[in-house]
């Protein structure tokens, strides 16, 4: 777990404003949930936490440092589809993920090491409801499965964050609360931090100790890639029980065409 601070973070590509003046400190082992609309700018602040992109100004630290600006094993990610390895057994995929990290250069461990990876590799299978898939390929999975097998790899290395990026989005409304039941259980018990991506805002609700909401405050008609989304909302929910999605939100949110007739 870790604590993570933004100090007027901007993310520019050219031209184009992505994300400005981002501040934010996130207590280590909050569970922080994030909406807004598409395109804002929501994957590329966590791409940014992952290290695979880097601030175009300002400081992004990881307990007080400046992070890494490469993905590392304090960090695990997982994507609403493909984060696992078709060529590969459940259980090598988190296998590998040990390897590589414990072994870098030749991703692969030998002897002692290597039957100690395969036991902790078959102990977070069981962890994640998976222990008895161990051989099967990720073709043969669910999409709920293979969610639990992206998480499972991404958390086998104890990361300190772990970022997610509409992890459930792909998944039917039964395996989606499966899948909330899990990622509950796992970050009560490891206390990792986690930032979350959905598009759902009463999943966003439901699981986070806090919400922000990504937004552009400034629109300049005549030139639209000038100004950014930033946080417009920061909303704490811990310890305040279940907090109903506030309207203002849920009609910001809602693409127009999706929108009631009378709202
Ligand atoms: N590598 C890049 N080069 C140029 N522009 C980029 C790059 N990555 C992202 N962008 C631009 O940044 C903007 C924000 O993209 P991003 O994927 O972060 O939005 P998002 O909020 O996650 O969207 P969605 O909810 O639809 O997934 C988009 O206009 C996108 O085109």
């Amino acid at each position: 777990m870790s604590r993570v601070t933004l100090r007027n973070v901007w993310r520019t590509y050219g031209e184009q404003v992505v994300l400005e003046r981002l501040n934010l400190v996130v207590e280590a082992g909050e569970f922080v949930t994030i909406v807004g609309a598409s395109g804002c700018g929501k994957t590329t602040f966590l791409r940014m936490l992952l290290g695979q992109e880097t601030p175009s100004r300002g400081l992004l630290l990881l307990d007080g440092t400046p992070l890494a600006a490469e993905p590392g094993p304090e960090r695990g990610i997982v994507f609403q589809r493909y984060s696992v390895f078709p060529h590969l057994t459940v259980q090598d995929n988190v296998l590998l993920a040990l390897e590589l990290a414990r072994a870098p250069l030749l991703g692969r461990l030998f002897g002692r090491a290597r039957r100690a990876a395969r036991e902790q590799a078959a102990a977070m299978l069981d962890a994640v409801g998976l222990g008895a898939f161990a051989t099967r390929y990720p073709a043969a999975l669910s999409g709920g499965q293979q969610q639990r097998l992206a998480i499972a790899q991404s958390l086998v290395n104890a990361p300190r964050v772990l970022l997610l990026d509409e992890p459930f989005g792909a998944l039917d409304p039964g395996i989606r609360a499966d899948m909330h039941a899990l990622i509950r259980q796992v970050w009560k018990a490891s206390g990792v931090t986690v930032f979350m991506i959905t598009h759902d805002l009463p999943e966003a609700f439901a699981l986070g100790t806090r919400v922000l909401v990504f937004d552009k405050p400034r629109v300049d008609p005549q030139a639209p890639q000038a100004y950014g989304a930033t946080i417009t909302y920061d909303i704490p929910l811990r310890g305040r029980g279940p907090v109903a999605v506030p309207a203002e939100l849920v009609r910001k949110l809602t693409p127009v065409a999706e929108a009631p007739a009378h709202a």
